[in-house]
C-alpha cells in the first residue's frame, strides 16, 4: 500500500513547522480553516493578517490545484485568533498521505482547538440542490477501506491513541449552532446536513460508481477533507465541516451533464459569500 511519495514525520519536524510559524508570525491561533476549492475568501474576512506563502514554510508541500492559492493567513476573525490555509493538499496531487495531512498537526501544536474543513463536493443525494450549503455530520473513508488512512504506521502517543473513535468526529453542539446561525443568516432554505465520502480523484465519478455511493447512504462526493479530519480526532481537535453542493453527481446514462472543475468554481463564486457569512458568523458563537 506505500508508494514512493510515501514519506513519514517525527514528532520533531511537525514542531519545528509549528515553532518556525509561531516565531513568523508571532500569533497562537485558536481556530484553523482549511479554505476548499474556489472558497479561499473566507481568509480575506481575517483582520491583522500575516500571510506566509507555502514555499517559505519548511517541511510545507506546495499547492498545485487551480482555485487553491497555497498560503497561510493568520489573523483575527470575530474576534478569535485563526490561521486560514488557503489551499489545502490532495492525494491525487502525488503527495503521501501523511503529507497531505502535514499541517493539521503543526495547528494542533500552534494551540489549535477548533479545525474548520471546508470543500466542494458533488451532491448525490436527489433532494439537494447546487449552491446547497452542507454541514458534515459523518463520512466515508473510502481510501480507508484498502488501508489508505494517515495515521497508518508507527503511532506518536504524544498526538494520540492508536485507534482514535470516529463515531463522533464532527461536534453536534457545532452543527447545532451552525443550524441556528443559518436560521439568522436567511440561508436556512439551502442548508442540508449529510455524510460526506471521499474518493481518490483526480477523475470525477462513473455513473456506476455515484449509484454505488447513494446506495451506502452518501450524500456528497469529494476527493479531501476526511484524511485531515481523520488526524484531527486523533490530536484531539474539534471538528467541523461544510461541503458546498458545487455539481450534481450523474447517476442518468441519458444525461448530459459532464462534472468539471469549471462548474465546481463558477459555483464557489456564486456562493462564496453565503458560506462565508454563515462561518463567521458561528465563529462569534464559539
Ligand atoms: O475538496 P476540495 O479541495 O474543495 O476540491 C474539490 O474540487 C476538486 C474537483 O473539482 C477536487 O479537488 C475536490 O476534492
Ligand atoms: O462531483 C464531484 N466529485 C468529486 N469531487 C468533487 N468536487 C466537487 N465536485 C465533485
Amino acid at each position: 500500500m506505500s508508494s514512493a511519495n510515501e514519506r513519514s514525520y517525527t514528532y520533531e519536524d511537525y514542531k519545528e513547522t509549528a515553532d518556525w510559524l509561531l516565531n513568523r508570525s508571532g500569533q497562537k491561533p485558536k481556530v484553523a480553516i482549511i479554505c476548499g476549492s474556489g472558497l479561499g475568501g473566507l481568509a480575506d474576512l481575517l483582520e491583522n493578517k500575516t500571510v506566509i506563502p507555502y514555499k517559505d514554510i519548511p517541511r510545507f508541500p506546495q499547492s498545485t490545484v487551480h482555485g487553491h492559492a497555497g498560503q497561510l493567513v493568520f489573523g483575527q476573525l470575530k474576534g478569535k485568533p485563526c490561521v486560514c490555509m488557503q489551499g489545502r493538499f490532495h492525494y491525487y496531487e502525488g503527495y503521501g498521505i501523511a503529507t497531505v495531512t502535514y499541517p493539521v498537526r503543526v495547528f494542533h501544536l500552534l494551540g489549535v482547538e477548533t479545525l474548520i474543513v471546508t470543500n466542494a463536493a458533488g451532491g448525490l443525494n436527489p433532494d439537494f440542490n447546487v449552491g446547497d450549503i452542507m454541514l458534515i455530520k459523518d463520512h466515508v473513508n473510502m481510501p480507508g477501506f484498502s488501508g489508505v488512512n494517515p495515521l497508518r504506521g508507527h503511532n506518536e502517543e504524544r498526538f494520540g491513541t492508536r485507534f482514535p473513535c470516529m463515531s463522533d468526529a464532527y461536534d453536534r453542539e457545532m452543527i447545532r449552532l451552525a443550524t441556528e446561525t443559518a436560521v439568522e443568516q436567511g440561508c436556512s432554505s439551502f442548508l442540508q446536513q449529510g455524510v460526506y465520502c471521499n474518493l481518490g480523484g483526480p477523475c470525477f465519478e462513473t455513473i456506476a460508481e455515484c449509484k454505488m455511493l447513494q446506495s451506502l447512504g452518501v450524500d456528497a462526493v469529494g476527493m479531501s477533507t476526511v484524511p485531515e479530519v481523520i488526524v484531527a480526532r486523533h490530536c484531539g481537535l474539534r471538528v467541523f465541516g461544510l461541503s458546498l453542493i458545487t455539481n450534481k453527481a450523474v447517476v442518468d446514462y441519458s444525461s448530459e451533464q459532464r462534472a468539471n472543475h469549471e462548474e465546481v468554481l463558477e459555483t464557489t463564486r456564486k456562493r462564496a459569500l453565503a458560506l462565508q457569512g454563515l462561518v463567521s458568523s458561528l465563529l462569534a458563537k464559539i
